[in-house]
């Protein structure tokens, strides 16, 4: 009941945000069109009485008023419809807005990754879509409710007894809340496989995907793999929705066992005299009402019922994330003067899952070049990503010039970052836009393309534009039919492009940005952004981070940090490290005799 009420409270309340003239049309309609029903009812039950008892003039004004009763209780929901749809479709943003609001600003990515999140995602995302029917729900409740109301003072009227009806018609509702909480259990259960069967769906009808299914000849398998889980969730919901049907249909046959009970109850007065022919014909049709009032109240209770469901898992989702333990109360330096620094840091995506980085100690000097160099897997995103502040450290500190990054705002910190991604985005935009999302102040200023053009040129990617026909105005991508699909390469020179917008970031990170380069090209690009670092860094005290797990592409770099197996275990500009002949040194020599290209033929 509870769910029930802030359900119904919670919709009308987003509604009324909307439009507080729209709410109140809808609802004066609704109650107006609900309340129009039991009074036609005793009109027709007048109507009766006076044909009997050969009044004309009686019968002609009830007659009117079982006309005008039946044309409002038909009509005007339709009316409140058309006031209402619009409420259900803003409110409907609303929420959308609320969930995108909680996705975007949350301070890390830690959420994203936990397959519950996923799963209440992929529910919400199901039930809200069903928002529209909670506003008529909720509409129709409330004329349910003033309908029983009125209908109960004229059952009194006739028969005191014909009131049990009213708490009776609660069976009902009492076996639909059951029924919805053991459907509410059974798609919790089915949320897993249902998602898991979504995402193999895609990727079976995914161009990404397309090429390797064929090769790999998966499509049988994929296929085998999406019946059984569609098949496993499918099984679980048709056992859930067979259990709840029969709950609803006892608690109807309970409510409709005691209306025939009540109509024979009027059938019998008026037998015996004691009522009139027209009180017939007003109790049948009342409590025919009441059955059909039963039964579509039944049907709103379970669509708010679910929506409670709904809103839970939505308030999960967008809850404030828990305080952090240090108050934010810190802004970024204008310029790095000393640098960061990791201190004993430690870091597991999940708390019982084993560290993927412990204990590193390290310091980043502000205005130098550093390369994260190591094997696949050995930890140097994961470390990206804790300077990036996507997540906290498990154990340990990074100081940004000496103060706790999690005593800096999420949103400032990152204000003062650029970053190219391995896996970088290809935003299907037009080429300005594309790279000028980089720095959305720039891109909305009048000198959009030349800060585009200063940032591609900076990022050396100036020469995609020669091959784009329509230069920086080319639309992208293949979602639009005269937009221009580019290579991987050339995604990723884009991609470089938007790190290099802002121009004076504290921390600028390129995280393999060039994998889809050779190692010669990756080498050449690399030694221009250190240098182009080493001009700049004078003034913004900036940091560039190159990240690579090619070791020959990053012997310039002021810093080359070694990381394996989640530690650091060398640390040093390229000539001490070759000096001292350690891993890097060691895995550098077996990369150059693998690539066979030895960017500077240096195999000491
Ligand atoms: N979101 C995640 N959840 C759990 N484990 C993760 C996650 N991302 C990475 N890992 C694990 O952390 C370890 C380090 O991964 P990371 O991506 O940092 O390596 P990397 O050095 O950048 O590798 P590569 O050169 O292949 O990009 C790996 O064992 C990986 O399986």
């Amino acid at each position: 009941m509870k769910a029930l009420m802030t359900s119904c409270t919670r919709v009308f309340l987003v509604s009324w945000r909307q439009s507080r003239t729209k709410a109140l049309v809808a609802v004066v309609l609704m109650l107006s069109g609900a309340a129009a029903m039991p009074l036609t009812a005793l009109a027709l039950g007048r109507f009766t009485e006076a044909v009997i008892a050969g009044d004309g003039r009686a019968a002609v004004l009830a007659g009117v008023a079982v006309a005008v009763g039946l044309a409002a209780g038909l009509n005007l929901a339709h009316f409140a419809h058309i006031a209402y749809f619009e409420l259900s479709e803003l409110s409907l943003l609303e929420l959308d807005q609320r969930l995108i609001a909680s996705a975007t600003d949350s301070r890390g990515l830690r959420a994203h990754e936990r397959a519950d999140h996923a799963d209440k995602l992929d529910l919400v995302l199901r039930d809200l879509s069903r928002f529209n029917t909670a506003v008529h729900a909720l509409l129709g409740i409330a004329g349910m409710v003033l309908a029983m109301g009125i209908t109960a003072v004229l059952l009194a009227g006739l028969n005191p007894l014909l009131l049990v009806l009213l708490p009776l018609a609660v069976v009902p509702l009492l076996t639909s809340h059951r029924a919805e909480r053991v459907l509410d259990r059974a798609k919790v259960r089915a949320a897993e496989p249902t998602r898991l069967a979504t995402s193999l769906f895609k990727l079976t009808t995914d161009a990404g995907t397309a090429s390797e299914l064929r090769v790999f000849r998966m499509e049988q398998e994929l296929l085998r793999r999406h019946r059984l889980l569609w098949g496993e969730a499918a099984r679980g919901l048709a056992g859930a929705h067979a259990g709840a049907g029969l709950l609803r249909a006892a608690g109807q046959v309970v409510f409709a066992a005691a209306y025939a009970g009540g109509v024979l109850l009027v059938v019998r007065d008026a037998v015996q005299g004691r009522s009139t022919v027209g009180d017939v014909v007003l109790s049948i049709t009342l409590a025919a009402q009441v059955n059909q009032q039963v039964a579509s109240t039944v049907s709103s209770v379970a669509d708010l019922q679910r929506l409670a469901a709904t809103f839970g898992r939505l308030d999960e989702l967008t809850a404030v994330e828990a305080a952090p333990a240090e108050p934010e109360d810190q802004r970024p330096p204008e310029r790095l003067r000393h640098g960061i620094d990791l201190v004993d840091v430690t870091f597991a995506y999940t708390e019982d899952a084993n560290p993927v980085l412990r204990d590193v100690t390290v310091h980043l000097p502000a205005g130098s070049t550093v390369a994260i160099v190591g094997e696949n897997g050995a930890g140097k995103t994961t470390l990206v990503k804790l300077l990036c502040g996507f997540y906290r450290p498990s154990a340990g500190q990074l100081l940004v010039d000496g103060v706790d990054l999690d005593r800096i705002p999420a949103s400032a910190w990152r204000a003062r970052l650029a970053a190219g991604f391995q896996d970088a985005v290809r935003w299907e935009l037009t080429a300005r836009e594309a790279v000028g999302v980089g720095d959305l102040a720039a891109l909305a200023s009048t000198r959009a393309d030349e800060a585009v053009l200063r940032a591609l040129d900076r990022a050396r990617a100036d020469n995609l534009l020669a091959r784009l026909d329509d230069g920086l105005d080319t639309q992208l991508g293949k979602s639009y039919g005269d937009g221009v699909e580019l290579s991987g390469g050339q995604w990723q020179k884009l991609a470089l492009g938007r790190a290099f917008m802002r121009e004076q970031p504290l921390l600028l990170v390129l995280d393999e940005p060039t994998s889809a380069m050779d190692a010669e090209a990756e080498h050449a690009l690399f030694e221009r952004y250190i240098e182009q670092a080493r001009r700049s860094a004078a003034r913004s005290g900036a940091i560039t981070l190159l990240v690579s797990h090619r070791f020959s592409t990053v012997r310039s770099a002021d810093l080359i940090l070694v990381v394996a197996g989640g530690r650091l275990v060398e640390a040093g500009g390229h000539d001490d490290l070759m000096r001292s002949d350690g891993l890097y040194a060691e895995l550098r020599r077996l990369q150059a005799r693998a690539y066979a290209d030895s960017a500077d033929g240096d195999r000491n």
